[in-house]
């Protein structure tokens, strides 16, 4: 990743690296050898002096050095930190259904990628140069010492590989202590982001949970803290240990080399040499500890980054998908028994239904009866367990999600709302329309959001969004993770110059929903429009407007309605009524009132609410109701 990521500052980093490495040694062999010169009592002042000039560079170098190896270990880490991000959303996108976001130890694994993925690799390498350097430096030394006394050599590096092993084995229970405290971390997040949250904020003042909550957020800090600081407390008493037998063994032998000397057995140079020999030799076993152990620790983290990688699919794709054609039979639900889990109760059950071609299909039922359920597996967010949903007769697991997604329009319940502009959030419906103002009003017309829209401070290019302030620019398009992406044009683009600029606006539900339903009109005629309470937010007038227009469009087309509001669904051709997860009747509207089952009851009960004795009028609807009987 490091190489993909770049090539010159991969080069640049590791050159840098063995720079560092030799300076130590070199400067300690100069300062011995001026030594040496000037106690042995014939200094060449060319000699000297060249040693001399030695030591300045080698000054400067260590002076400088660091701050350089810094930028290029940061600026490369920037980098690599792109294409690890790049790679790990890359492979999320993969899984084309819904189950992977719902399972919990999964959302973990990518929590903890997405937080080491994009550092790890960059400290990897950061960590094997530093290994190497140290090694070198230490190698250095080693030999220097070796020179003056073979068993002090032996016994400092004697004294770091019992440290080194406790380290390795620690950072394998910080490792485990991290993914350990994953969900406890995961729940403090998710209360600090709702006790900011805009949407949460009206609930938590209204009922004064702010301080419960902030409760529940410590609680999940403490519960982690805790276990971090018994991880610490271990570390400390183990790195104590270690860290006394290395200053031992140091004191040791300099006490050996001060008798030596003081008794004429060795030259003033050696002294000298022998105090930097042991504390680079020291300071490179203890370097390397920290290089290997953090190699070590980060690669046990990137576990979880390569887990999310390697992830089987959610759903199978086939290898050689059939091909998912222009709609010409309809769309069939053959006996499907679906839950959303082994341990999920079962969501359908033996559901069958069609939609054939050309005809409006509208669902309903009381909640939780599976009707959202049944939007899910014709868009192929989940296989269904046992059954089969057909495309022309042709089961979707043999489709290319992406095909069929292609051929489907769809608004459902819980829409998005993007913090993007206007023309955005409509233009996410069609990607090809992104910058085709024309398509994007038309399909705003069609949804009654265009006077809305272009009353905005800047029209469809006004920013809807209070979490992010400034008017909104079009975002960084087409960059990849390449070096494109830090070009001062992306920054633009992404509209980071305008952060803190102006105010972002924010719509009214209802505007929202219709912004969610131009949407999905900007996706043209599709061969499957799937309408999930698509007026639930809407004014009575408004979704009067909504539906007028949709019984228009949907002539001779192919949709699915799906609403609590009876008086919508009741022109459509066919009308499923489930309950419970099973079809527990069907036909048209008055066929459905005659039966005198489920869909009567609701029926008559929404159309009593509009008829409460004293009311002016209240005689209309009860007509309006008998006549549909
Ligand atoms: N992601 C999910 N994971 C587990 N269970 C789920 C999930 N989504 C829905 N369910 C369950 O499946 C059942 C059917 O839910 P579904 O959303 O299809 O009902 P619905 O008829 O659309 O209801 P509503 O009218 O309230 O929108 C419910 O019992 C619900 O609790």
């Amino acid at each position: 990743m490091a190489w993909r990521a770049s090539r010159r500052l991969t080069i640049a980093f590791a050159v840098l690296s063995m720079l560092m490495a030799v300076l130590p040694v070199t400067i300690a062999w100069c300062t011995k050898l001026v030594l040496d010169e000037i106690a042995g009592g014939r200094p060449g002042a060319g000699v000297t002096a060249a040693l001399g000039g030695v030591l300045a560079g080698c000054g400067v170098l260590t002076a400088l050095g660091p701050q350089i190896v810094q930028y290029v270990k940061d600026e490369s880490g920037r980098r690599i930190g792109l294409v690890a991000q790049d790679n790990l959303f890359r492979a999320t996108e993969r899984f084309v259904g819904l189950a992977r976001f719902e399972d919990p130890a999964f959302l973990d694994r990518i929590r903890m990628a997405q937080q080491y993925g994009g550092a790890t690799p960059g400290m990897v390498v950061s960590a094997a140069l530093g290994t190497a350097r140290t090694a070198m430096t230490g190698a250095g030394f080693l030999i220097s010492l070796a020179t003056i006394s073979p068993w002090m050599a032996a016994l400092v590096v004697g004294a770091a590989v019992p440290s080194l092993a406790a380290e390795l084995w620690l950072s394998r229970r910080r490792a485990a202590m991290l993914w350990g405290i994953g969900p406890v971390e995961r729940r403090e997040f998710f209360f600090g982001e709702l006790l900011v949250n805009v949407q949460a904020a009206k609930e938590l003042r209204l009922f004064g949970i702010g301080a419960h909550l902030r409760g529940l957020m410590n609680a999940q800090r403490r519960a982690a803290n805790a276990q971090r600081s018994r991880t610490d407390r271990r570390e400390l008493g183990v790195q104590a240990v270690t860290a006394t037998t290395a200053a031992l063994a140091a004191g040791a032998g300099l006490l050996w080399v001060l008798v030596s000397a003081a008794n004429g057995m060795g030259a003033i140079g050696d002294v000298a040499l022998f105090v930097a020999a042991v504390a680079g030799v020291q300071a490179a076993a203890s370097g390397l500890v920290v290089e290997l152990v953090t190699a070590h620790q980060q690669v046990l983290l990137f576990g979880h980054y390569l887990a999310v990688l390697d992830a089987e699919p959610d759903l199978p794709v086939p290898a050689r998908p059939r091909p998912a054609g222009p709609l010409r039979r309809g769309i069939e639900l053959k006996d499907v028994w679906f839950r959303y889990s082994p341990g999920h109760p079962w969501a359908l059950r033996s559901v069958s239904l069609t939609i054939p071609y050309g005809s409006a299909v509208a669902l309903a039922g009381r909640n939780g009866a599976g009707k959202s359920t049944v939007v899910k597996l014709l868009c192929r967010m989940y296989d269904p367990e046992r059954g089969s949903v057909l495309w022309d007769g042709i089961d979707l697991r043999e489709l290319d999600p992406a095909e069929l997604r292609a051929r489907i329009g769809a608004v459902f319940q819980d829409y998005m709302e993007y913090d993007m502009t206007a023309a955005e959030n409509i233009g996410l419906g069609d990607l090809a329309a992104m910058d085709d103002q024309g398509r994007i009003e038309a399909a705003a017309r069609r949804a009654g959001v265009h006077g809305v829209v272009s009353g905005l401070p800047r029209g469809y290019d006004t920013m809807l969004s209070r979490i992010f302030a400034g008017l909104g620019e079009p975002g960084l398009g087409e960059a990849g993770a390449g070096e494109a992406a830090d070009t001062e044009a992306g920054l633009a683009g992404a509209g980071l110059e305008e952060n803190g600029g102006g105010v972002g606006v924010h719509l009214s539900g209802g505007q929202w929903q219709r912004l969610a339903l131009a949407r999905a009109y900007l996706r043209g005629e599709r061969d499957l429009l799937i309408l999930d309470e698509p007026s639930s937010g809407l004014d009575a007038e408004a979704e009067h407007e909504i539906h007028q227009g949709l019984r228009e469009h949907r002539h001779g087309r192919t949709s699915l309605l799906i609403s609590h509001r009876l008086g919508a669904v009741r022109d459509a051709d066919h009308i499923v009524v489930l309950d419970g997860g099973q079809v527990a009747e069907q036909g048209t509207h008055t066929g459905l009132l005659a039966h005198d089952g489920i869909y009567a009851h609701l029926f008559a009960l929404q159309a009593e609410g509009y008829r409460q004795r004293g009311d002016r009028n209240a005689d209309a609807p009860r007509d309006r109701l008998s006549e549909a009987r």
